[in-house]
């Protein structure tokens, strides 16, 4: 018999009803439906009057049982990189409370984390936008700025339409965050990181030594995410690659002198 937690779960048509775990819960209830299936249909065909024909009752199967006991390539791949993605980022959430193995360096992982924020970023480029006297240094910043607020939009959305939870490890202590910031895929802080890093090799001139500082602040913003348990590691990698993708984006939408005095007079 199922557990009454498996079974409201799987009666519900809700994943997410599932005290809010999907990914664990679409695990239990596929492994409660095969073992429960297999040994029932073992036992009939065990049965001495199935036994003589259970060549032509196999034959009879309903389609959707078949579908349920040989589940695609693809599921079994999903389930495997989820459960992989689950363990390695448990594993790897060394800082996610105090009393972990790294507890002592969630302080400076959470300093890190201020470093990815939306807020410093959008403040510090308005600053910046507001002290620039070159017209070509305010028409790059503009462009960063519009950038971060491209950003939390795409993110908002995806996170509102994924609605994938939080690890279960993780502390909600966040500064500052917005309603959908309770969901985790994508990670906001390493799209940021990546979009970031990526205009600021491209528009500014930075020594080497600053260029390779940048790109491992990206990748320490990102590493923290997990690092501190706000993320699962799959959360973190599409992060990236979204913020390399809003980059690109923002290059071939890039506001040029030209068309910013249009956009204001609208
Ligand atoms: C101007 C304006 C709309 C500012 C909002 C800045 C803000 C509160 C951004 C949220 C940043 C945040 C907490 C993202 C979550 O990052 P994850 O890596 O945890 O997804």
């Amino acid at each position: 018999m199922p557990s009454p937690r498996i079974s409201r779960a799987a009666t519900s048509g809700n994943p997410n009803n599932a005290n809010g775990r999907f990914e664990f819960m679409s695990l239990l209830t596929n492994k409660t439906s095969l073992s429960e299936q297999a040994p029932a249909r073992l036992r009939t065909s065990d049965s001495p009057v199935h036994r003589k024909d259970s060549s032509s009752s196999q034959q009879q199967l309903p389609e959707e049982d078949c579908m349920k006991l040989n589940p695609s390539f693809l599921g079994i791949a999903l389930r495997s990189l989820l459960a992989v993605d689950l363990w390695l980022s448990k594993t790897m959430g060394v800082c996610a409370r105090e009393g972990s193995s790294w507890g002592s360096a969630r302080p400076m992982m959470k300093l890190v984390e201020i470093s990815g924020h939306g807020i410093p970023w959008i403040a510090g480029t308005m600053y910046c936008l507001y002290k620039s006297d070159s017209s070509a240094g305010r028409e790059v910043i503009l462009n960063l700025l519009f950038a971060l607020l491209l950003d939390i939009l795409l993110v908002a959305v995806v996170k509102g339409i994924v609605k994938r939870r939080r690890p279960i490890h993780n502390r909600m202590d966040m500064f500052a965050t917005f309603s959908v910031d309770k969901y985790s895929f994508p990670s906001g802080h390493a799209t940021r990181a990546a979009m970031v890093s990526r205009f600021m090799l491209n528009h500014l001139v930075l020594a080497v030594p600053v260029r390779i500082l940048v790109m491992l602040w990206a990748i320490v913003v990102s590493l923290s995410r997990v690092m501190l348990g706000r993320h699962n590691v799959t959360d973190v990698l599409f992060g990236f690659f979204m913020g390399h993708m809003q980059y690109s984006l923002v290059e071939y939408l890039w506001l040029s002198p030209n068309t910013l005095p249009a956009l204001f007079k609208i």
